[in-house]
């Protein structure tokens, strides 16, 4: 029998359904991921969707999409933008132009007459062909040109519209499942909207040389027009079928491409190096990164054996339809109803007409792709837009005189149970209140609400006498310093790991030298190869890694150099030494005394016996309160002194445990050699 997470003689996938998508969990997906990562009706998210349009629903939305993509563009870079429309507009004129010269052409040379004569009668017509070949390479360079410095910038741009409103909304929206894979979705788009620019290009180009094609046909003899169409009908629905096939498959299967990507960077992650070195984690993250890649290994080959098959038919039916249409030529040549040099140019005008409405049809149909994933761009900042944090709120007074908890019951989005219970806290400013208690008994929920991170389901949380549900709360965050359990580390240099603590703020050395003297950091940046400057980012040139203890101290640092009002401290010494630690709660209460307001939550209770006030949670609810002494005394309810007590004796020598044996060889252990 196999161990859980052996999966050798697994071969997920191996027996695809139809569809491919629609096989069962992976034996990866199950065990790493908890279930199937691949999404069938993802794309049916989109109303009205390409994958459910027609040819002519397409066309009619033409004008649509390239307005869209105008739009972006000209957003980027209105000049580049002109550029590209201006030389692409030439060159269908060009085309046109070129065609109806090279009849002449035609005409000229096979009409009647002497051969010289035929051929000076040619000659203005050729020389106009050769002009309007060389400016049509001119264009087409000014319009390479224009497409090259516009994409990027197109690109950006998409960017930074889904970047600029996904950092501001709440936290409940970042912690959506639903939400990030939009995020992840609206990704393609930007790289979509910048391949957009090209395709819109494209179609300018198509349509005119289309129209031209058309034109020169029609005076030749309208029975050709619908040759034209017939020709390119099937690499037209040959094209449009892949591409949907494509389309549907990328967004089912967009969780698990996410999830193989999510298990190569953890193969080359600095942070899981070490575990998976010394547990042996990389043979098997390995094994389930190529299980993962085989799976979607077959569903690529679904869809090529499908694209090959589409292109078999398409290929027959356009031989098929090219004949009748040559064989139409023929006949009207044949039939004398149509000249030879007319027959020429029809020739050429069938080939380019084709060729434009071939390409016409393709180009619209990756612009309707690209614009799917441009819609969830948009859709995304849509939705981050609608979960923003409000950027108004009632202003907060100048000095906040107390934080208070009222009844407050808060439920995680998508938990099942509260993590806060009716709350009741008052914090008054200047004062230290330590939140002490069991994993899990609410104690970082309960900063996480005051710092306006999240909102109260019942009750009111206040600051400074405005509840955070209307408060401003872009002004709350900016009066709040935090040394969070998980603080960030940054991979920046040093100075900007403490100076992005006000990031928005000037730059002062004195600012900088206060936050770093403050949270005894001066060693840890004396032993930096580059002091300040160093960078903190292993896996770079000049990268340099700091201990847990010295991360802590930067983070200390780091809330020191934002200097809010009201600081939020939790486990800020969990990394430090015993010495370091005396010192940072020795700094905690020193700021106390200068008016800082300062919620501490930790686990070493011998560190909270100076605070104001002590709050013992369980279970999202304060179940003791007091000073140390109150909590201590014989007459409290006793939990926090039990804790304490249990504490205190792991410190205690053990009288039965036997000493341990001398180290220098001469101990029993050493005896007995
Ligand atoms: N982002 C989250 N989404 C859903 N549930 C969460 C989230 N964060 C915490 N919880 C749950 O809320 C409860 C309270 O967690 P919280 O982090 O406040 O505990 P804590 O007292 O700070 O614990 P610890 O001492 O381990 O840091 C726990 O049951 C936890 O599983």
């Amino acid at each position: 029998m196999h161990s859980r997470l052996s999966t050798a003689g697994a071969k997920p996938g191996a027996e695809p359904g139809p569809g491919g998508e629609d096989r069962p969990a992976s034996e990866s997906e199950q065990l790493l991921f908890g279930g199937r990562l691949r999404d069938d009706h993802a794309w049916s998210r989109h109303d009205g969707a390409f994958v459910e349009l027609g040819l002519w629903a397409m066309v009619v939305r033409l004008p649509h999409l390239l307005a869209l993509t105008a739009r972006l563009a000209h957003r980027a870079d209105a000049r580049a933008l002109r550029m590209v429309v201006g030389a692409e507009t030439g060159r269908g004129v060009m085309q046109a132009v070129a065609m109806v010269n090279i009849n002449g052409v035609l005409a000229a040379l096979l009409g009647t007459g002497a051969t010289t004569e035929r051929l000076r009668s040619a000659v203005p017509a050729l020389l106009t062909v050769g002009l309007v070949a060389i400016v049509g390479t001119v264009l087409k360079s000014v319009s390479t040109m224009g497409t090259g410095r516009l994409e990027p910038k197109v690109e950006r741009v998409a960017t930074e519209l889904y970047l600029e409103a996904a950092q501001k909304v709440e936290m409940a929206a970042v912690e959506d499942a639903e939400f990030h894979k939009r995020l992840e979705s609206a990704r393609f788009g930007a790289s979509a909207a910048r391949r957009m620019v090209q395709y819109s290009a494209s179609v300018i180009t198509a349509l005119l040389s289309l129209i031209a094609a058309l034109g020169v046909l029609t005076a030749l003899h309208p029975a050709l027009l619908p040759l034209i169409v017939v020709m390119t009908l099937p690499s037209a629905w040959a094209a449009l079928s892949v591409a949907r096939r494509h389309y549907h498959s990328h967004t089912a299967w967009m969780q698990h491409a996410r999830a193989g990507r999510l298990l190569s960077d953890l193969l080359t992650s600095a942070q899981a190096a070490a575990e998976i070195r010394v547990h042996g984690i990389g043979g098997f993250l390995l094994r389930h990164f190529r299980l993962m890649a085989e799976d979607s290994e077959l569903e690529q080959t679904r869809l090529a054996r499908l694209a090959a098959r589409t292109g078999l038919i398409a290929a027959l039916w356009t031989g098929a339809a090219t004949l009748a249409t040559f064989g139409t030529l023929g006949w009207l040549l044949w039939s004398g109803a149509m000249a030879l040099s007319v027959g020429g140019t029809a020739v050429i005008a069938i080939r380019t007409g084709s060729g434009a409405l071939d390409s016409l049809v393709r180009q619209i149909n990756y612009l309707h792709e690209e614009a799917l994933f441009v819609g969830d761009l948009e859709h995304v900042q849509t939705e981050a837009v609608a979960r923003a944090i409000p950027v108004e709120g009632r202003a907060l007074p100048e000095r906040l005189d107390e934080i208070r908890f009222e009844n407050v019951t808060f439920t995680y989005p998508g938990a099942h149970s509260p993590a806060l219970r009716e709350l009741d806290l008052a914090v008054p400013a200047g004062k230290i209140v330590a939140l002490v208690g069991s994993n899990g008994s609410g104690k970082t929920t309960a900063v996480k609400l005051l710092s306006g991170l999240y909102l109260p389901d019942e009750g009111r949380v206040l600051v400074g006498g405005v509840p955070t549900a209307v408060v401003d709360r872009n002004a709350l965050f900016s009066r709040v310093s935090t040394v969070g359990q998980d603080y960030f580390r940054w991979p920046f240099t040093a100075r900007a790991n403490i100076a992005i603590g006000r990031a928005d703020a000037p730059l002062t050395d004195a600012r900088l030298d206060g936050a770093v003297r403050y949270a005894d950091a001066q060693g840890v940046i004396r032993e930096m190869p580059r002091g300040l400057d160093t960078l903190l980012a292993r896996g770079y040139k000049d990268g340099h890694n700091l201990s847990g203890g010295q991360w802590q101290k930067l983070a200390i640092a780091r809330a020191r150099y934002r200097d809010g009002e009201i600081l939020v401290v939790d486990e800020p010494t969990a990394a430090l030494d015993a010495e370091a630690e005396q010192e940072v709660f020795s700094k905690i209460r020193h700021l106390a005394a200068d008016g800082q307001t300062i919620v501490l939550i930790t686990h070493r209770l011998h560190s909270v016996r100076h605070a104001d006030l002590i709050c013992l949670m369980e279970h999202g609810r304060i179940v003791e309160r007091g000073t140390f002494q109150e909590l201590m005394a014989p007459t409290a309810p006793g939990g926090f002194r039990a804790m304490y007590e249990l504490q205190r004796s792991q410190f205690q020598p053990e009288p039965d445990r036997p000493p341990l044996p001398a180290q220098n060889g001469r101990g029993e252990a050493g005896g007995a050699r």
